[in-house]
C-alpha cells in the first residue's frame, strides 16, 4: 500500500500558501491540491492562546467553504508564537524582527499550531503545542540571522528549520513539524479518525 493510502481522503485540498506545509503534507505521502485562502488575519481582542490560531485556521476554512461538498476534505493550519501572554507576529520588518528576536532570546516561549479539517457537514479543529527555549542570543546572532535568513514570513520572526533553529534553540519539548507550521502528528491521527466516517 502507498505510504499515506490509507489515511488519503478522495479529494485533499491544503487552503494555505506556506511551502512548508506544503512539503509537510506531502512527506505524509498524501495527494492534495492547495489553493490559498486568503483573510486578513485579524482577531477579535478578547482572544488568547489557543483560541486565536484556532479561530485563524476556521477563518481560512470558511473562506474556502465552496470547496466544501462530498468527498473533499479542505485543510487549513495556523501558527502562533505565545510568549508571557501574547502573541509575537509575523513580522512587520526587519527591526520588528530584531526586537522579537532579542525578546526571545534565552527564553522559553510556546508555538500553538491549529489544524482545521472542514468538509459539507463537518468541521473539526485540533491543535499542538510546542515549548522551544533559546540560547541567549547576541547582537551579531541576531544581526547574521536579520540579513542572511528568512525572518519576515514567520510567526515569532525565526523558522527552526534555518540556521537561527540549528544554532538557537537550545531545546524543545513537543513536535518539531508543529514549529514549523503543521503538526504531522495531529493531521495523521485526525485523518486516520476521519477515514471511513467523514470520507
Ligand atoms: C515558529 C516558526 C514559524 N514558521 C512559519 C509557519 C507558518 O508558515 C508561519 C506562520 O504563519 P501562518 O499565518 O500560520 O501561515 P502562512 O501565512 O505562512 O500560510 P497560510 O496562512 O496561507 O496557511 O510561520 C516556520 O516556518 N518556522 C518556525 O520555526
Amino acid at each position: 500500500m502507498a505510504l499515506g493510502a490509507s489515511i488519503q481522503p478522495p479529494r485533499l485540498i491544503l487552503g494555505s500558501a506556506s511551502p512548508r506545509r506544503k512539503s509537510l503534507l506531502e512527506a505524509l505521502g498524501l495527494h492534495f491540491e492547495v489553493r490559498a485562502a486568503h483573510i486578513d488575519e485579524t482577531y477579535p481582542p478578547g482572544l488568547s492562546g489557543v483560541e486565536i490560531p484556532e479561530y485563524l485556521a476556521t477563518r481560512k476554512a470558511m473562506a474556502l467553504s465552496e470547496f466544501h461538498e462530498g468527498g473533499t476534505l479542505v485543510l487549513t493550519a495556523d501558527t502562533i508564537v505565545w510568549h508571557q501572554g501574547k502573541v509575537l507576529e509575523k513580522p512587520a520588518g526587519v527591526n520588528e524582527a530584531r526586537d522579537t528576536l532579542r525578546e526571545l532570546s534565552g527564553m522559553w516561549h510556546e508555538v500553538i499550531t491549529s489544524v482545521c479539517f472542514s468538509g459539507k457537514g463537518f468541521l473539526e479543529v485540533k491543535h499542538a503545542r510546542t515549548e522551544v527555549k533559546f540560547m541567549d542570543l547576541d547582537q551579531t546572532d541576531i544581526e547574521t540571522y536579520l540579513r542572511k535568513g528568512h525572518p519576515l514570513d514567520k510567526a515569532g520572526a525565526y523558522g527552526i528549520q534555518e540556521w537561527i533553529g540549528l544554532v538557537g534553540v537550545e531545546e524543545i519539548r513537543g513536535s518539531y513539524t508543529n514549529v514549523v507550521g503543521l503538526p504531522t502528528q495531529v493531521v495523521y491521527k485526525t485523518l486516520r479518525d476521519m477515514a471511513g466516517r467523514y470520507f
